[in-house]
């Protein structure tokens, strides 16, 4: 197999996530001069009106009714009604026994934007990545936006001419090359306005819009420079000059404004390829309509199956991950459920303003993967990483008592502090991101953390998404192997950590299977072969190398293995009904091309037997 096929899952984030404006980009923009003008013309400031904002309050009874859709969310099936509650508003709940790895919903987002990096690699028509030879094409005006073609490009126009003049005045504008182009975020929500005076204000899209759930009254104060950002941006980009002029598109005052950004980033998506890499964000009230747990349900996929037609893609699709009971709420995931509890209830209340109270958070497990070492007596057993909190804590299976050790917590700050330098540095200096990733992983590992724990668990992925980058402009036989080495211990941590039939675990075993078979670089000493170990996370039959990865057939066997894997958990996550997507497509192309070639290397095998046989019986005449 050639490395060009080989897609990396660049983030196993839950899909569902608000993109922030990147820091880099906040600053250059509120030291520009282009900034404040726009803020006055609306009238009260965005700092204002957010700053005199109370905290909503309610008493959480917690019976969810049932909501009468009154013609919108027509996409909504038939198997699935809507209820609300005082606690978690309203949410999508089950009316019929739904079994593991059905299909909920099927729908295309009502508006998607590409992010920039993304822009010149997919249509931002139907979200196709661009299939080389045929390359994209791009807007001649804007220059910004790409399609594959003119079908694709007639499809967008009805927006596209909206968004095509404000990019070229934004354009000429932007006070440097950098910014010529807005955030996705500011994208997005201006197609939102764009689209709702299209339809008019009364039309179903634009109630199902205003509906979305809002947090203007109780925004936290990290939500304010973020907010006050995309509010002065997408003036800009409206090319409004007072608050008259923002009537058109239903917004009387700063504070509608302020409203709709809180319901853009408290219901986005993100949009993703198959293989579930962030390519955008998007819009879909109807699906937003699902609450969040830190233990789901259901996951929101893109498999792009052939059978569904460009002008209807990208198809989002809700999969349930589990059999879910008649009366049984729906839940995805908002955020990533990897993160310990802490991590994942601070950036919950952040983003989406709640307290989480699912079985993960409100019943934590005594030792959670997320926060496990192994015993430092070497027994054999997993225990609870000791917190300040609480210092003493004890081994699951020797039962010792362990206290505190500086040890571990040194490497947790540590491994905490070179993962957020080394994700920063992932785009612009991958060598730094490497040498610190390359670094740190084996002194976390080292100092006890199990490969599920935080930071280490973070670690690792991001080592694996930087060699597998660093594997697209060479492949040597050490980066392809170091790839495959940390592949591994990812899918160890992984399915320790997420459901079977997760779609992130079978793009994982996908990602592994697909490096143990890609054709390796130089003929290698097949001596190598001699004991055993499996491809991660469950016991093996098969017989392979005390160096892993072994080589040859061993190698391509324990592909295979991973591969089946993928296909079996794929099969669940990205829905029965699309046989595991267009990755579970390819995957089952590249099962039938191994087992073809172990089996051609098995009847070679038995060839030089026979023929040895024959020789020695012909010399024996
Ligand atoms: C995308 S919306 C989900 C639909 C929303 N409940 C509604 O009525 O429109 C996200 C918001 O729903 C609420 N929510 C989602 N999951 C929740 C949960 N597990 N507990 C409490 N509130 C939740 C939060 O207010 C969150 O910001």
């Amino acid at each position: 197999m050639s490395f060009a096929s080989l897609h990396a899952a660049r983030k196993s984030k839950e899909i569902k996530s608000f993109v922030r404006p990147n820091a880099a980009e906040v600053d250059d923009y509120s030291r520009s001069e282009h900034l404040d003008t726009p803020t006055e013309r609306v009238g009260s400031t965005f700092e204002e009106t957010m700053a005199s904002t109370a905290p909503a309050t309610g008493i959480a009874q917690n019976v969810a009714k049932y909501v009468a859709l009154n013609g919108l969310h027509s996409s909504l099936p038939s198997t699935l009604e809507i209820r609300e509650d005082d606690n978690s508003g309203r949410g999508m709940y089950a009316k019929h026994l739904i079994s593991t790895g059905s299909i909920l919903v099927s729908l295309r987002p009502t508006i998607f934007t590409l992010s920039t990096g993304s822009l010149h690699s997919h249509c931002s028509s139907c979200a196709a990545p661009s299939q080389p030879p045929a390359e994209l094409k791009r807007c001649t005006r804007c220059k910004v936006i790409w399609y594959c073609n003119a079908n694709c490009q007639n499809n967008d126009w009805a927006l596209h001419k909206f968004e095509c003049s404000a990019l070229q005045k934004w354009a000429k504008e932007a006070p440097s090359r950098g910014l010529a182009i807005p955030s996705d975020a500011v994208r997005c929500i201006g197609r939102m306005l764009w689209m709702a005076q299209k339809e008019g204000l009364d039309s179903i899209f634009t109630r199902e819009l205003s509906m979305m759930q809002s947090h203007k009254t109780s925004l936290p104060p990290t939500s304010f420079e973020s907010h006050t950002f995309i509010a002065h941006s997408l003036v800009r980009y409206l090319g409004v000059s007072s608050p008259v002029e923002l009537q058109v598109y239903g917004l009387s005052s700063a504070g509608d404004l302020v409203d709709l950004i809180s319901r853009f980033t408290t219901n986005t998506f993100t949009l993703t390829t198959p293989s579930l890499s962030p390519i955008g964000v998007c819009v879909s009230p109807t699906l937003a309509l699902a609450n969040h747990s830190c233990n789901p349900n259901a996951v929101f996929v893109f498999p792009r199956t052939p059978n569904t037609p460009a002008s209807q893609e990208p198809q989002m699709q809700l999969v349930a991950i589990k059999d879910i009971q008649p009366d049984e709420e729906i839940f995805v995931s908002y955020i990533d459920t990897t993160m310990p509890r802490e991590l994942r209830r601070k950036e919950l209340k952040e983003t989406y303003n709640f307290d989480c109270a699912c079985t993960l958070c409100a019943n934590p497990p005594k030792v959670d993967p997320r926060q496990s070492m192994t015993c430092p007596k070497a027994c054999g057993g997993v225990c609870p990483i000791p917190t300040q909190d609480d210092d003493i804590v004890r081994c699951t299976t020797c039962k010792s008592i362990l206290q505190s050790n500086d040890a571990i917590l040194d490497a947790v700050r540590l491994g905490q502090e070179a993962l957020d330098k080394a994700a920063s540095l992932r785009f612009s200096d991958l060598a730094k991101a490497k040498q610190l990733t390359t670094n740190m992983i084996p002194i976390m590992s080292s100092s006890g953390l199990t490969p599920s724990s935080h930071p280490l668990f973070a670690m690792t992925r991001l080592h694996q998404e930087i060699l597998v980058d660093s594997l697209s402009s060479e492949i040597t036989q050490d980066v392809l192997d170091e790839a495959i080495r940390t592949a591994t211990k990812y899918n160890a941590g992984l399915t320790t950590l997420l459901s079977y039939g997760h779609p992130v675990r079978g793009i994982a075993f996908a990602e592994l299977g697909k490096l143990l078979a890609v054709d390796e670089p130089s003929p290698r000493d097949l001596d190598r072969n001699q004991s055993t170990s499996t491809v991660g996370g469950g016991s093996s039959s098969l017989s392979t190398s005390t160096v892993y990865p072994p080589c040859g057939p061993a190698r391509l066997t324990l592909a295979l293995e991973a591969l089946i894997r993928a296909r079996d958990e794929l099969m669940i996550g990205f829905g029965k009904g699309n046989g595991g997507g267009s990755i579970g497509k390819e995957v089952r192309e590249v099962i039938a091309r191994i087992e073809g070639e172990l089996g051609a290397w098995k009847m070679g095998v038995n060839n030089v037997i026979e023929d040895t046989r024959a020789g020695r019986g012909r010399g024996r005449n």
